[in-house]
């Protein structure tokens, strides 16, 4: 059963986005879009390690490999990990058009139990564009990319100017971020490329 709310059905006179010419290509990792990230960060050890490829149009794949670290019940996966996988490849797909977005809204819903060691295969595509508002929808699969669908979500992003990060992180992080060139110089890069 999925039953989006209306905040998450794009208005008529939304837009069907398209791909930055500086995108990456397709099969093209994205890369991190930030290392202490939970969901993609390298240098983040407990986090999900998800790495975000580029695939067709104004879509990405992801592969997700469910860890003891990860479970809810004994032996499955906690649904609130699996959202963040979704939230993380759905979050990527903002790359594609080269603008800094924040989830708004993001649901989910569970449609088989995921067990610890499981590879959940991931696809997410951007379906409209309103103003600042993205709309998205993503798919986990487990068994391989076509096997049966384990989890699915709608969501929302909001377009944000690099401002969001400065003015609400706490200041550690992003003193450390801002004195990273090559930090600022990728965040910077999605305002000058409208
Ligand atoms: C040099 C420094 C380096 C830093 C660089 C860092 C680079 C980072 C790169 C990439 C980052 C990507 C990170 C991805 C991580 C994975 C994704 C996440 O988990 S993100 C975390 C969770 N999300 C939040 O923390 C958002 C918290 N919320 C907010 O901050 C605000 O509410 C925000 C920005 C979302 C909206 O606030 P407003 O004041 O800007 O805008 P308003 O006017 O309220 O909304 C704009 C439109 O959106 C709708 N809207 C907003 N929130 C909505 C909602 N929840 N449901 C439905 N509609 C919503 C509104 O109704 C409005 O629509 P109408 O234009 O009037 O049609």
């Amino acid at each position: 059963m999925s039953g989006t709310s209306a905040a998450l059905k794009p208005p008529a006179d939304a837009v069907r986005p398209v791909r930055h010419p500086e995108a990456p290509a397709p099969g093209e990792l994205l890369g991190a879009h930030y290392e202490h990230c939970f969901g993609c960060g390298e240098g983040q050890r407990h986090g999900l390690h998800l790495q975000a490829r580029a695939g067709d149009g104004l879509s990405v794949t992801a592969e997700f490999t469910v860890q003891a670290a990860h479970q809810g019940a004994p032996g499955l996966a906690h649904g609130g990990i699996l959202t963040t996988a979704l939230d993380e490849t759905l979050g990527s797909l903002n790359w594609l058009l080269r603008v800094i977005a924040v989830t708004g809204r993001l649901e989910t819903d569970f449609v088989r139990p995921v067990p610890v060691d499981t590879v959940l295969h991931l696809d997410a595509e951007i379906t409209a564009v309103h103003g600042r508002k993205i709309y998205s929808r993503a798919t986990g699969r487990i068994g391989g990319p076509d096997g049966p669908v384990a989890v699915r979500a709608e969501a929302l992003f909001i377009e944000v100017k690099v401002d969001h990060f400065i003015e609400n992180g706490r200041p550690a992080e992003i003193e450390a971020a801002m004195a990273d060139p090559d930090q600022v110089r990728r965040a910077r890069a999605f305002e000058v490329n409208p």
